[in-house]
């Protein structure tokens, strides 16, 4: 059903990912010295509207909106429509013979005595998303733009619906299941949730009938190191995987050019990719679906969106980011322990996120425990009279100790560049973290007030975790969606609001 011809990804727009330092971010994020006036809720409406109107303001940035244009709103709409259509297959192959889905009822029930009168009927099971199915994007209507938390188009801040595509298994699919080599691949870093993703994908795989279905090692370079072989997945491959957290592939930065990969594909007959990875492994996969696209090979390439930052825009939540706030409140807790337990105690704890300071924001808000929070989004001084370690001073003299919790983006103007990149091209950050641990001792000494500072930085052990209940049941529906998406089409990229409509996604009765 869904092809793309231009896939949009977190790396080649910036509408997907959270710049630092982001204008309407460090207007929701001002809570820096304490987190009274804000609560969860309004974080996550806060965060949605946010999201969304990212994508807004890049649009009104550039000038495009005429707003004395009195049909402003329906060519926004229809822009908006026209960035996030999905082509159809038929688009780039306008032959292509669609097949009956082979995710149904009638394909999967043996014959029983229950069903001696036959198959239910398939029209009846009502188990198919139409595809004109949509998810409205905005939840929020606000009336006026000095409402609380306010993102507006346009400056009477009026009502735009947004629509993106729903996810979910169609009645028609493009792809026969015998004739799929399915391959999947997980790049990047590691991401709680990793091996739930593989398993429902392997395991949906062989709900359709596809039984060809292969694990590529250690990322992209799988596809160009001889040393690396396929690995032949099936339901009993990956029945337990996601009992243990890492990823049942291995995970890599960096590797081949892209022709390469495609190339390796062709040799291999692989004709359907899953791609797991972030904004770096989304361009790459972006790339592929070009080369495949250019060659003319009918391949799907589908990627599953994975940061465990929860860096991506247009999505609520996505997998690995709930354990990793969880997960990562054990750490902070232990800090305040620590912190508590010492005579002007400080524990500081250091938190994943490059350029966002989502999971140091949550879990320091779950938490309770957290005096300050530093996030890349939110600019701050350390010394000074409005700096933190002034605020550090005041807290240890009013409440004995304090617990700060920093994200590891946050106050790289404050460390020295590394100018170092790693082998996919990200840069490598200062270490926040220790300097201002170090700071934090080096100030206490010079005005004579003792003070006991312990760091934790828990980076790893959390990446490494399997993922919690919340985000195993996420895990399950991306799995599932990806598949619902790839048989219908020819090459294809995954959306983030494709996932937005998770919870909207029936499952196939079994
Ligand atoms: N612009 C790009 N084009 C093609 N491949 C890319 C691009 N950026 C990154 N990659 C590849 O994607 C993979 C993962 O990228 P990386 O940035 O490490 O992780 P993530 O996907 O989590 O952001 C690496 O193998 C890298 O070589
Ligand atoms: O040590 P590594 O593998 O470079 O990973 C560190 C990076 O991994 C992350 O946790 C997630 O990054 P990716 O989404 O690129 O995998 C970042 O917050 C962090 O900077
Ligand atoms: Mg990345």
């Amino acid at each position: 059903m869904e092809t793309l011809s231009h896939a949009i990804t977190p790396s080649s727009s910036p509408k997907f990912t959270l710049p630092r330092n982001d204008n309407v971010s460090r207007r929701l994020l001002r809570y820096r010295h304490g987190f009274s006036s804000l609560n969860l809720r309004t974080l996550r409406s806060q965060r949605r509207s946010r999201v969304f109107s990212k994508v807004e303001c890049s649009q009104s940035s550039n000038n495009n909106i005429d707003f004395s244009d009195p049909d402003w709103k329906s060519k926004f709409q229809q822009d908006f429509e026209k960035r996030f259509n999905i082509p159809h297959i038929t688009d780039i192959f306008p032959d292509a013979h669609s097949f009956p889905s082979t995710f149904c009822l009638r394909m999967r029930t043996p014959v029983t005595e229950d069903f001696a009168e036959g198959y239910p009927s398939d029209e009846e099971w009502h188990g198919y998303i139409n595809n004109k199915d949509r998810v409205l994007l905005k939840v929020i209507h606000y009336s006026s733009p000095t409402s609380a938390g306010a993102e507006c188009i346009d400056p009477n801040c009026s009502w735009v619906e947004q629509w993106v595509h729903r996810a979910g298994p169609r009645e028609k699919i493009y792809f026969k299941p015998e004739e799929v080599k399915a391959a999947i691949v997980t790049c990047g870093g590691l991401c709680p949730g990793l091996n739930d993703v593989i398993r429902q994908i392997v395991i949906t795989l062989e709900i359709y009938g596809v039984k060809n279905i292969v694990g590529i090692p250690f990322g992209y370079r799988g596809f160009s190191d001889k040393d690396l072989s396929e690995m032949p997945l099936s339901r009993k491959v990956v029945q337990n995987i996601h009992l243990s957290g890492g990823s049942l592939l291995g995970v890599s930065r960096g590797g081949p050019p892209v022709s390469e990969i495609v190339t390796r594909m062709e040799e291999r007959g692989i004709n359907m990719l899953f791609v797991l990875g972030g904004n770096g492994t989304h361009a790459g996969a972006n790339a592929i679906h070009n080369e495949c696209r250019k060659r003319k090979l009918k391949v799907a390439v589908v990627g599953v969106p994975k940061t465990i930052d929860n860096d991506i825009l247009l999505m609520d939540k996505t997998f690995g980011f709930d354990t990793a706030v969880e997960e990562a409140q054990r750490a902070i807790n232990s800090a305040y322990i620590e912190a508590h337990s010492a005579y002007h105690g400080i524990g500081i704890v250091k938190l994943m996120g490059r350029s966002s300071g989502f999971i140091a924001m949550q879990s320091s808000l779950a938490s309770g425990q957290v005096d300050i929070c530093l996030i890349p989004e939110v600019p701050f001084h350390l010394h000074g009279p409005h700096g933190v370690l002034r605020h550090l001073k005041y807290l240890i003299e009013t409440k004995g100790s304090a617990v700060v919790c920093v994200a590891e983006g946050a106050g790289q103007n404050l460390v020295e560049k590394t100018n170092a990149t790693d082998a996919s091209g990200n840069i490598v950050l200062g270490d926040f973290g220790v300097h201002i641990q170090q700071e934090t001792k080096k100030y206490f000494k010079e005005i004579g007030i003792p003070a006991d500072v312990k760091y934790i930085d828990p980076t790893y052990m959390i990446r490494a975790c399997r993922a919690n209940a919340s985000d195993g049941i996420l895990c399950t529906v991306l799995g599932q969606n990806a598949l619902t998406r790839s048989l219908l089409k020819c090459s294809s990229m995954s959306r983030p609001w494709h996932i937005l409509a998770y919870r909207v996604v029936q499952v196939c009765p079994s």
